[in-house]
């Protein structure tokens, strides 16, 4: 068990929760709560990773506390095991096809809940890392598109809640075939490593850099206006073009450049995120056709801004 791990257990005889909470305090942090109300509060709150649940409690139950917790997103995901000093299998099969991930039946033995809760944070510690690896691209290190098409969403949803507007950037890197007709594939797999810190250096925490595939990345800019996207865009451009990134060929020569294409929306229902994709893509696709090495964004209607 890792200290920084954290167990919550939800009991309401303060005995119980001081026994349970002696059992695990050498090995992780552990949080208390009384009820199943304060047990959901601190839940919400903190994201335990692991939640110990009394099943008989007054007022709201163990199974209901339970109920309330898989029906929340924000707590749904973290693995319950329950407590009780109930004995029939009929509790224990009702706890678990409720989705309970254990059922420890009283009186407790430390070396037992210890040996479970471990296993269970083991699991935890597990799922953890798969969720991260599925959400990176291995080269760049940066969010892959799987990670950017959940936080569009996911900031699609917010930014028509708050009635606020989202702007983003497709940005492909230039003539980057000949880079690599050059100086072969893994060299540009540096580049595009370069590339990727140059973009990520710029948007830190503004929002989401990820790539999309191939050469083209994309950037989420949550909260941001089309004049405050286009800035950062040219510092993205600007910050690429200092990587003095030069190639030079029988026929061909020249610096490691990007394109960009942008767009930025205030949502609401009836707009969809891909034609917002498309939107950015296509002022892209522009940038391309006429001359590489710049930044074109969709304004209303046919129009768009051309910016370097
Ligand atoms: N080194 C490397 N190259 C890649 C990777 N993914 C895509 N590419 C290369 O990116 C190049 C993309 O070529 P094109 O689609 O013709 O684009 P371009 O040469 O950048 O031309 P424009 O987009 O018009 O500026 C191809 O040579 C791909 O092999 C990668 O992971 N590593």
């Amino acid at each position: 068990m890792a200290k920084e791990q954290r167990v919550l257990v939800i009991d309401d005889e303060k005995i119980n929760l001081k026994i349970i909470g002696d059992m695990l305090n050498d090995d992780v942090h552990v949080m208390l709560a009384k009820s199943g109300e304060q047990g959901i509060r601190k839940a919400i709150q903190y994201q335990p990773d692991l939640i110990l649940l009394d099943v008989v409690m007054p007022e709201m139950d163990g199974f209901e506390t339970m109920n309330r917790l898989r029906h929340n997103v924000h707590t749904s995901a973290i693995p319950v095991i329950f407590i009780t000093a109930l004995n029939d299998a009929s509790h224990e099969e009702k706890a678990l096809l409720m989705g309970a991930s254990d059922y420890i039946q009283k009186p407790l033995h430390t070396n037992i809940v210890q040996a479970r809760v471990r296993l269970h944070l083991e699991l935890v510690k597990q799922r953890k890392l798969l969720e991260k690896l599925a959400n990176i691209d291995p080269l760049t290190a940066l969010a892959n598109r799987r990670k950017y098409q959940d936080v569009i969403a996911h900031e699609w949803q917010k930014a028509i809640y708050n009635q606020d507007c989202i702007s983003l950037l497709v940005i492909d890197i230039d003539n980057f075939k000949q880079y690599n007709d050059c100086y072969g594939h893994a060299t540009g797999d540096t580049v595009l490593k370069q590339v990727a810190a140059a973009l990520a250096n710029q948007v830190t925490d503004k929002g989401l850099v990820a790539r999309y595939g191939g050469e083209e990345f994309v950037i989420v800019l949550p909260g941001y206006s089309q004049e405050a996207s286009v800035e950062i865009a040219r510092y993205c451009m600007q910050d690429v073009e200092s990587l003095n990134l030069v190639y030079s060929h029988e026929e061909f020569s020249g610096k490691v450049t990007v394109s960009v294409g942008g767009a930025t929306k205030k949502p609401t229902d009836k707009c969809d995120i891909d034609v917002f994709f498309n939107m950015a893509d296509e002022m892209l696709g522009l940038a391309k056709k006429s001359g590489k090495n710049k930044i074109l964004w969709k304004l209303p209607g046919d129009l768009h801004l051309i910016a370097r």
